[in-house]
């Protein structure tokens, strides 16, 4: 890509001083942890099964649907301007598309999203909309990385033919994702900040990587109870013999509606998502 050569020399000159490598020290913890969480490891292991693959595109659905937003939003302002690259980046419509593929036309119904979430308003990205470079960093930059091996490995684990269903991984826009995030990082470097925003950009990048934790966490808990349920369930139907004690869906229905902490914009934004039908 054209913008991709034009920006690559400037980043043969990293300095400790260049936001993208403060970035990268300050999570690498976090990314660690991220790695090791039980669905990342289930990824990692060839192991990922449907389900937490669906419920997985749900939260990033959540995820992407509020950041997106708010870069769209902000894409004139000069902290956010400079990394704003909806063509290259942007997952709604992809994610959109997976959940169509393994729901249905209908997918809207299935996944329940209620009010709650539309009254997080990111009142503090509002004043400091540069903060979502840390959002779009920890997620863009992460989908372009690991993200890409990740891809493959759902669709062998999962036995999908072809790329269906595998449309959030695919970043037809970007030709060499390694140029790409050179760009991505040059631009970040660009932008101007005062140390406190600075600072502020950094603890922000902690927050979303924690926050994207607990979102797996939560969803790979959510999976445990569905998963616990439906065996008592079935071993209780086996005990009495009945043939009316039933339905892992109904019960999925009627299980709490899955309480995540969305990883983006608001450290404390908390959704709420409820998953009808596997
Ligand atoms: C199975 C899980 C994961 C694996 C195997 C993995 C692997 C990798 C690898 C190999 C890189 C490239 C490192 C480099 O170029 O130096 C990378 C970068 C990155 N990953 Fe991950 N990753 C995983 C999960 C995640 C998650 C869950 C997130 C965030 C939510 C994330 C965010 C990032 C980011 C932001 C980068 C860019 C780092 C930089 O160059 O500044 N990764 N990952």
């Amino acid at each position: 890509m054209e913008t991709e050569k034009k920006t690559q020399t400037t980043t043969d000159h990293m300095t400790d001083r260049d936001l993208s490598e403060q970035i990268k020290k300050v999570t690498k913890e976090s990314h660690v942890r991220a790695e090791n969480t039980e669905l990342m490891l289930s990824f990692q292991r060839g192991q990922v099964s449907l389900q937490q693959y669906k419920l997985l595109l749900c939260s990033l659905y959540e995820i992407y649907q509020a950041l997106e937003e708010e870069l769209d939003r902000n894409s004139d302002h000069p902290g956010v301007a400079p990394i704003y690259f909806p063509a290259e980046l942007a997952r709604l419509e992809s994610i959109e598309k997976d959940l169509e593929y393994f729901y249905g036309l209908n997918w809207r119904e299935k996944i329940v999203v209620p009010g709650s979430n539309k009254k997080i308003q990111p009142q503090t990205q509002t004043e400091n909309p540069e903060f979502l470079v840390a959002h779009a960093y920890t997620r863009y930059l992460g989908d372009l990385s690991g993200g890409q091996v990740l891809g493959r490995i759902a669709q062998k684990s999962m036995g999908l033919k072809g790329s269906e269903g595998l449309s959030f991984f695919a970043f037809p826009g970007v030709s060499s994702p390694n140029l790409f995030k050179q760009l991505y990082r040059s631009r970040m470097n660009s932008v101007e900040l005062t140390e406190e925003q600075r600072n502020g950009v950094l603890e922000e990048a902690v927050r979303a990587f924690e926050l994207n934790i607990q979102v797996f966490d939560d969803l790979q808990k959510m999976l445990s109870v569905t998963e616990n349920k439906q065996q008592s369930c079935l071993a209780h139907s086996r005990s009495v013999n009945s043939k009316t004690l039933q339905i892992p869906g109904t019960l999925i229905s009627a299980s709490p509606l899955l309480r995540m902490v969305l990883g983006v914009f608001v450290a404390l934004a908390t959704v709420s998502m409820g998953i009808y039908a596997f």
